[in-house]
């Protein structure tokens, strides 16, 4: 079985990884490394982790890496979109067609579809509905973090509309979320209550594809506390150190180190209501007295440059301090290791006979209680969300209503100071995690669900088999190529029928592709596997013409037409096209007046256009018809784009068209076919091994192109 984990924003690589360095690189990623390198150790599985690649000097060079082994059946693959820069996973959204396309190219160029799509997250789940479109491939949701409850948060904090739909993306989320519900075949959540009560508010959520599969948690790292007691021979001289280092760091902020100490360790992220527990303790002098406070809240540099969120956060959480006048009592180190360094904090904490605590109102898990629960540390934590599955699974803390402030500093004392309930939860933290939250029983739940999935997917031949299984792919212009000529035309179906099987078929047109569709419909030829429409601004596959929206994607660029129209208003010869469909979003186009010289128009053009409105594509037909496109779009390219999309080898493809606007795609260096018909002006093109003239016209040239590449007898 070969699975593609798709789990696109965050810092990701396999090892030391950067939890807390910013937002997105928390528990989610190490939910999804941690699952790829437990399912890589299976006989029985290949497994590919999906992220962006980012190429920044922020940021260390194995995030530019294409490719990363993880054991002998896994790999983190990274492919691009947005450019190379490191950016919060919110401006990814309008990139997201682009990692579509490049994840289909992936697939098609190492000639392996994965079995399963695993989507992380609503920007995945946006990239695995899409990819669902193209593949027919059952698809997994795991959602971590719900749109909809953040909507709530945000709300709650007063957060303008403006905000929700611009910075966070929400509404678009959302319905990311609502889509993949619809049509995922499995939901894996990590609590009950995720199941129950966030996904409740979702429309599309489908109770009888949800499935309970709590995540694990490295146990060799989270070993209880006081192995280091009983000199376990497996403590290695680098725990050792990472533990030593933690303690130097702690010193440099706290007076005395002899007393216990309230941990918090979490991404600096509003949600996790950092501010509150420090508030809780700078406001309780006993709490003071008892211990010190240590709030390990990811790793900074420079709180200055860091994006929006976070350094509210950081800022508020040294405000504070100095309100409460908290020095000497309270840590908040820089830097530390998650890998070595955040088991040695849990277990400095335990052996201080500490608490971890978080003042985070909701979590839909939360990896921190059950790390800390594994290495005996007891956690206060919020009563509400999935923490309610860990109490109840564990018994290794005590559940609070974060918002009753005087209950949660009394609950802290309580636990400070009463020994045997410390001892009780210390005891069944350690044993229990052990049984119920291990990567490996997961691993046989989650490839047991997988395996028991039942799709009823359409039976209709997916794009990607069909495109997989031809052997060559003709490319025609409708009019004049396609039509005008009855008898033709039938004979040029009836071969297309014949050879359906090895024989792709693909239109490209100056028509839309609604007039595309009726005038094949008109002349009974069968549904194009792919339609190039608006002279090569918009692509659309098969019957129900699929919009490709990685092309639309790909062509935006420096695209300004309102510029252009403005540009061109001087120019009396032009007439803007008015028939319905005639202008899209990716094409302006005009008529030209008779009788104008046609030359001086398009060089006059070409100088207006050139003072600001961005760089086009200007294709002028038949001396009548004008049409304005994006640099990237056009025909030609747009054929060059499929094959590069769909691994298409350029040599199997073979254009036929009869006009200028045809031109495109007989100078990519593809086979083409002009017919006898075509236009005047077409006659300059060099004839060459891979252009060809046909003697007939219309349908009839066609068929006789298509024998002399020798596609068709
Ligand atoms: O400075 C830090 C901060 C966090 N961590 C680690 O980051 C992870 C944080 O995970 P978690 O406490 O689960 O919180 P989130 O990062 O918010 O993770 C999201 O995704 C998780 C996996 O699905 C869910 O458990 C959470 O509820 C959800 O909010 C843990 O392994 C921490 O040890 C660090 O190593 N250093
Ligand atoms: O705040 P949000 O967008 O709901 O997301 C929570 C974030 O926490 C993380 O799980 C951190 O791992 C991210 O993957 C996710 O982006």
């Amino acid at each position: 079985m070969y699975i593609a984990i798709i789990n696109i924003h965050g810092l990701v690589r396999s090892e030391h990884i950067e939890m807390g360095r910013d937002a997105d690189t928390g528990g989610q990623t190490r939910y999804a490394v941690d699952l790829v390198k437990e399912l890589a150790k299976h006989l029985d599985v290949e497994v590919d982790l999906f992220t962006r690649l980012i190429k920044d000097a922020r940021h260390d060079a194995d995030y530019a890496k294409s490719i990363e082994p993880i054991g002998e059946r896994g790999r983190i693959v990274r492919l691009s979109c947005g450019g190379n820069a490191y950016v919060r996973k919110e401006l990814l959204w309008p990139h997201l067609d682009e990692y579509v396309d490049n994840l289909i190219s992936f697939f098609r160029t190492q000639k392996k579809i994965p079995d399963i799509l695993h989507a992380h997250y609503a920007d995945a789940a946006y990239v695995a509905n899409e990819l669902a479109a193209y593949f027919d491939i059952p698809l997994v949701f795991t959602g971590h973090s719900l749109g909809r409850n953040k909507l709530e948060y945000l709300k709650e904090q007063n957060t303008s509309e403006e905000k929700l739909n611009q910075y966070y993306h929400i509404q678009t989320r959302i319905q990311n979320e609502e889509k993949i519900l619809e049509k995922a075949d499995l939901v894996i959540t990590s609590t009950e209550y995720e199941k129950e009560s966030l996904y409740a508010p979702y429309e599309k959520r489908n109770l009888s594809v949800m499935q309970v599969i709590p995540p694990g948690l490295d146990l060799a790292s989270f070993f209880p506390y006081y192995h280091y007691e009983i000199q376990d021979p497996s403590i290695t001289e680098e725990m050792k150190h990472a533990q030593y280092s933690m303690i130097k760091e702690l010193e440099r902020f706290l007076t005395t180190m002899d007393k216990p100490f309230i941990l918090a360790l979490c991404r600096p992220d509003g949600r996790k209501n950092i501010d509150q527990l420090i508030e809780i303790y700078g406001k309780s002098q006993r709490l003071q007295a008892l211990a010190n406070l240590v709030i390990v809240a990811g790793i900074r540099d420079d709180i200055s440059t860091m994006e929006e969120g976070e350094k509210q956060v950081l800022t508020d959480m040294l405000l504070l301090m100095d309100r409460y006048d908290l020095y000497g009592k309270m840590a908040i180190p820089k830097h530390h290791n998650p890998d070595s360094d955040v088991p040695e904090i849990y277990r400095l904490a335990a052996m201080k006979r500490g608490l971890f605590v978080s003042t985070a109102a909701l979590e839909n898990f939360g990896l921190t209680f059950i790390e800390a629960s594994a290495v005996g540390l007891p956690f206060v934590g919020t009563n509400k969300g999935g923490v309610q599955d860990i109490q109840k699974n564990c018994e290794s803390g005590i559940l609070v209503d974060i918002g009753d402030h005087k209950h949660v500093e009394q609950t802290i004392h309580d636990l400070l100071t009463d020994a045997n309930l410390w001892d009780t939860l210390s005891h069944n933290g350690v044993e229990r995690t052990r049984t119920v939250y291990n990567w490996e029983a997961h691993a046989e739940r989650y490839l047991h669900a997988l395996k028991s999935i039942k799709t009823d997917k359409t039976p209709l031949p997916t794009l990607e088999k069909r495109l997989g299984s031809i052997k060559h792919l003709v490319v025609c212009d409708i009019d004049n190529t396609l039509t005008t000529d009855q008898a033709s035309a039938q004979r040029l179906i009836a071969a297309l029928k014949e050879h359906h099987q090895h024989l792709g078929f693909a239109v490209a047109t100056g028509r839309n592709i609604d007039s595309a569709l009726s005038i094949l419909k008109q002349y009974g030829y069968p549904n194009p596997d792919i339609l190039i429409t608006s002279v090569g601004s918009e692509i659309h596959y098969g019957r129900q013409a699929m919009p490709d929206k990685g092309w639309a994607d790909y062509i935006k660029r420096a695209w300004k037409p309102k510029a252009i129209m403005d540009a061109l208003q001087e120019f009396k010869e032009l007439e803007l096209q008015t028939e319905e469909g005639a202008q899209r979003t990716y094409k302006v186009s005009y008529t030209v007046k008779a009788g104008t010289d046609t030359a001086l128009l398009v060089k006059n053009i070409k100088e207006a256009l050139h003072k600001g409105s961005g760089k086009q594509h200007i294709i002028l037909s038949h001396d009548t018809y004008l049409d304005i496109l994006p640099y990237r779009a056009g025909k030609g390219n747009a054929i060059l784009y499929l094959a590069w999309k769909w691994g298409i080898a350029e040599q199997d493809i073979v254009t036929a068209g009869d006009s200028e606007n045809d031109r495109d795609m007989f100078t990519k260096g593809l086979s083409s076919i002009i017919v006898a018909n075509h236009e005047k002006s077409l006659a300059k093109l060099r004839r060459t091994k891979h252009r060809f003239f046909a003697s007939k016209a219309e349908a009839a040239g066609v068929l006789e192109g298509l024998s002399h590449f020798g596609i068709i007898e």
